[in-house]
Order: structure tokens, then sequence, then C-alpha cells
């Protein structure tokens, strides 16, 4: 065993000396970690930053089997089913966080092997300490740079917001359930002038009525049956800074009067109390209902819904934005994995896939569930349909065509691979039916339409 591994290595010395000259010219100087594995799983080249990173010599691990010296999963997967892969992998000892990106290289159609680049990721705290230093390079607040998200959608939000937090006037933010209405408020808190002081949040739909006064506006002493003692509500609290007033549809309307007063005249009364209470106090509301079918149905009040909807914003579902799913589950992948002592995995193919084509109702709190879920519970590195909850992995089966879900050249049933002629046929044949004509066909196989038209007969797929 040892011997064959030292015949190759000297048979394809040439090979490898010009590569390597290359490698150097591209790779040599780049901070990014490079590794280049051949199609028989022997170590081509390892660049300099490769080995500071993985404190590995060039001596100890070129032209050696990479079975035998990396255990690093996504250049394993991706070397064995010659596909590109992403994905992250964890220097515990350094405890830094690479992003792995690996490409399939072919010459001609022959495999020869795979590239990986290895890039070290900022770590969040990284970013916002070097974001505050020098905050005119940013596009963003450093505030709302803890909002993942790359789709237009997102970033639309996130760009009224950023107005908002300028401003101090009333926002309503609605959206679906779980689409992170809560994370913007905040945001929009800690980017504004008072983000030193409090930011008080009030789920209007989980107080019960008889106490929802109360804990909005506070009760005096033996106010009512229970109030031993004086208590100070959410607006109180929240003077000088942010109150937000989650589920605002769930308010009921008596309460919305009270709260109109509030915005109108900044003064309102302790439960019980007849001293009038100064309040100079910024309004987040935020809300997963229509507030203008429940304004139609009399369940809320037109002139506090025009008072709350000074600055709108609309955060999107994730199946609006379903390009973020892949960078949150990698986020969350990374937070938890650090807050469980648990690596980070890697998704397969068909997971994300999976994830794409799934509704996500519960939006990004679902999204967040599964991944510590899955951390929790899968022993593997890479995610597989298979772990997927059944709600989600038949979202594939059932919305991903059967031609996509396959690579370019799959097995048999059987476990063998087919005969040339029996994929040239049925690669013709495909092409003939798709673009109608031997020209269409010839255009799209690179070929002429004399060998298209030669082929179709010989394998009688022509009249
Ligand atoms: N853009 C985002 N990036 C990262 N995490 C997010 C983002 N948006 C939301 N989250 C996370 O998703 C979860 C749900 O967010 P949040 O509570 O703000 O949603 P919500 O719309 O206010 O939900 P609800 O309507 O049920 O109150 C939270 O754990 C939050 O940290």
């Amino acid at each position: 065993m040892r011997n064959s591994k030292v015949t190759f290595i000297n048979t394809d010395i040439k090979f490898k000396e010009f590569n390597k000259q290359i490698y150097d010219q591209l790779f040599g100087k780049m901070s990014d970690g490079v590794l280049v594995i051949n199609s028989s799983g022997l170590v081509e080249y390892l660049n300099p930053s490769y080995q500071k990173i993985f404190g590995v010599s060039d001596f100890a691990m070129k032209g050696r089997s990479i079975y035998n010296t990396i255990n690093d999963d996504i250049v394993l997967t991706s070397l064995k089913n010659k596909k590109n892969l992403k994905g992250y992998v964890y220097h515990p000892e350094k405890n830094r966080k690479y992003r792995v990106i690996t490409s399939v290289f072919f010459e001609e159609t022959l495999f020869k092997g795979i590239l990986a680049i290895y890039h070290e990721e900022d770590s969040f705290e990284t970013f916002y300490r070097k974001s505050i230093k020098d905050n005119k390079s940013l596009k963003i607040n450093p505030a709302f740079a803890y909002i993942i998200g790359n789709s237009k959608e997102i970033k639309e939000a996130i760009r009224i917001a950023e107005k908002a937090a300028k401003t101090n006037a009333t926002v309503l933010i609605s959206g679906e359930t779980g689409t992170g209405k809560g994370v913007i408020a905040e945001a929009i808190h800690k980017a504004s002038q008072q983000w030193d002081k409090p930011f008080v949040k009030v789920n209007c739909a989980a107080i019960p009525y008889n106490l929802l006064e109360s804990e909005l506006f506070g009760h005096e002493q033996g106010s009512f049956t229970g109030a031993i003692k004086k208590k100070i509500g959410k607006f109180e609290q929240a003077n000088g800074g942010t109150i937000f007033l989650d589920e605002i549809g769930d308010m009921p309307i008596d309460m919305q009067v009270k709260v109109l007063r509030v915005i109108q005249e900044k003064e309102f009364e302790r439960v019980g109390g007849n001293e009038s209470i100064k309040c100079d106090v910024r309004i987040i509301a935020a809300t997963h209902r229509n507030l203008k079918e429940l304004m139609e149905q009399g369940l809320f009040r037109e002139d506090l819904y025009y008072r709350l909807n000074v600055i709108p914003i609309y955060v999107p579902s994730l199946k609006e934005r379903k390009e973020d799913i892949i960078d949150l589950t990698y986020h969350y992948m990374n937070k938890i994995g650090k807050e469980i002592g648990v690596l980070p995995k890697t998704l397969d193919r068909e997971v994300e896939m999976a994830f794409a084509s799934y509704d996500w109702p519960g939006n990004i709190r679902e999204l967040k569930n599964l991944i510590e879920r899955l951390m929790l519970i899968v022993d593997h590195s890479i995610i597989r349909l298979s772990d997927l909850p059944p709600e989600i992995s038949k979202t594939y089966e059932l919305n991903i065509p059967k031609l996509e879900r396959k690579s370019l050249i799959n097995f048999n049933l059987d476990g063998n691979l087919a005969s040339m002629e029996e994929y040239e046929k049925e690669i013709i044949k495909l092409a003939l039916d798709k673009y109608g004509s031997f020209n269409g066909a010839a255009k799209v196989l690179g070929l002429t339409h004399k060998t298209v038209a030669a082929k179709a007969r010989k394998y009688n797929l022509i009249d």
C-alpha cells in the first residue's frame, strides 16, 4: 500500500512540478488557505496560508492520501461526489471559523480533482468593534448588522428602519409571525439617539385583558384587589427611550383609546391614580394581523392606526426571501454550535433544495428552532434529507422535479454505470425532444448537425 503511494508520486512528478509553479504563482501569497487534491485523493498542493491555519507542513501532507491526513468532511464529500460544496470548518484550538468553498475541476471530461479555499470569517464581535471604530466605512448602522439577509426585500425593510431610527416618529411594523419584527424594532432603538435609554417590550396578546392597563400604565397601591403596592407601568419604565407594543392588533379597543391619548398628549394616569404623569416615549408597534381588516370590523381604531402608521415597515416572510435561508441557516449553525459546543454542520444539496421549496410558516423562528434541533440530534457533520422532519423533506419529493435532483450522471439501479453508447443515445434523444431539430440539438451539444443526424439514425431515434 505504501509503495503504491510512492510509485504514484514518482510517476506523476512532472505533472506536479508544473502545477506547483502555477499554484505558487496563483495562491502562494494569498491570505486564504488553499488545498488541492487530485482525483486519487492525494494532496497535490497546500499554500503557506493553509499550512499556517491548520499548523501542518508541506512535507507532512504533500502526496499523502487525504483520507489519512485530513478529517475535513466538506473536502471529502466534495471529492467523493465530484461536486462543488460550500460550508464551514471550525478550528477549535484557534476558536476561528473558516468558510470553505470547494471547486471540482475536470480536464475535458476527465475528473482531475478538487480545489478548496478556506476563508477566515470575522467573528461578529470583531466586525461590530471594527464598524463602530470606523463608522464611515459602513453602509449600514451596526445596530442593523445583526439582521441577517441579503435579499432586496429585507434590505428594503432595513433601509426604511434606518431612516426611522434617525427620527422620533412612530413606527408600525407588519409581517408574519417570526419574521423578525422584534429584531427590527430593537435595531431602530439601538440606532436611534435614545440608544442608551430603555427599550421596553410589551406583548399585548400575552397579557390578560384585566391586567393590561396596569401593565402598561402602572397602578397606585390599593387601586384594585391585589394591588398591594404601587406599580410602575411599561410606559413609565420606557420614559426617554422606546416602548415596543408587539401584537398591537390584539389590543382591546378601550386600551387603544388610552394609548392614543399617550401619543397625542404625552401623558397618562396610573390605574387608581389622579396624577397625570408626563412621558416622552417613542412608540414602535408591530402586528402580524391585517389592521385595515380589523378596522373594517370595528376592532381597531382608525385614529390610532393613522397615528401609529407614520413610518410603516413591512418585514418579508421567509418564503418571500428564499435566498436568505442558507445564510440564516449557517448563521444559526455557528451561533448555536458555539453555545452548545458542537461544530457547525454542512447542508447536503438536497437539504438546501428542500429548505428552498418549503414555505416556513413560522419563518425565522421555525428555521432557528429546526437548526437547534438538528445541531443537537444529528451526529454526522453533513445534514441530509433523512435528518429533516417529514413536513420539510416531503416538499423536496413533491416540488423538486426529478431531473433537477439528479447529478449529470447517475448509477443504474444495479449500482453500475451504463455504457457510453447508452449515455449518448439518451442525451441525443433528450436534445432532439427538447430542441426539435438536428440543428437545435447540435448547437446545444456542441456537435455538427450532421453528427447529430448520424447518431440519431444509429440509435433509431428517427423514422
Ligand atoms: N434577520 C434576522 N437575522 C437573524 N435572526 C433573526 C432575524 N430576524 C429574526 N431573527 C430571529 O428570529 C426569531 C424571531 O424574531 P422576532 O421575535 O423578532 O419575530 P417577530 O416577527 O417579532 O415574531 P412575533 O410576531 O411572533 O412576535 C428571533 O429568535 C430572532 O432573533
